[in-house]
């Protein structure tokens, strides 16, 4: 005859809700993690959806190459590429707030790093597209590129 004591019983039972709980917690972090891909999924395609409307409204503007760009880098003719759209800002250097010197040492280039790194506010953000004249051939593009 079985001879299974309390103490068995009990041992038994605490395997089982160990068991369990940690089928629960794995299932709770598989979960949580095709919460997390599926949002980064949905988070990547906005992004993708708004790159393409920007594109759509971009269509119009000539395109001019980095090289294009780089011959127009005096103070009466000057143009920069933020974020691979070209903008003749030669009417803004004289009066930019944070002055002339900093306006020449971009002129004719990429000046997406060095504006990002200034911290413009929102408001000036917004209106960079005043002075946009322009933007880079695909090829040379490094944020606004198409998925189709
Ligand atoms: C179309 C291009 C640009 C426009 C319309 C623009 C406009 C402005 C405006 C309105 C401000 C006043 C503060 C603010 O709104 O953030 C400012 C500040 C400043 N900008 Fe620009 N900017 C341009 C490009 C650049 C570039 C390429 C640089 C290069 C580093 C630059 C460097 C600065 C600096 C150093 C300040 C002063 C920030 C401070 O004192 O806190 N800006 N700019």
């Amino acid at each position: 005859m079985m001879n299974t004591s309390i103490t068995d019983i009990d041992l038994s039972s605490l395997k089982n809700a160990l068991t369990t709980t940690t089928l629960s917690q794995q299932m709770v972090s598989l979960a949580n993690s095709t919460f997390r891909l599926a949002a980064s999924a949905i988070t990547r395609l906005q992004q993708q959806q708004r790159c393409e409307a920007e594109l759509a409204s971009l269509a119009h503007l000539p395109e001019y190459s980095l090289e294009q760009v780089s011959w127009h880098d005096q103070e009466d003719d000057c143009w920069i590429v933020l974020n691979d759209k070209v903008y003749n800002i030669t009417k803004l250097i004289h009066n930019h707030p944070g002055g002339l010197e900093v306006m020449m040492e971009q002129a004719g280039r990429d000046a997406t790093l060095a504006f990002r790194s200034v911290g413009h506010s929102i408001d000036t953000i917004e209106q960079v597209d005043e002075f946009l004249v322009g933007i880079l051939p695909v090829r040379e593009r490094m944020y606004l590129r198409s998925a189709k």
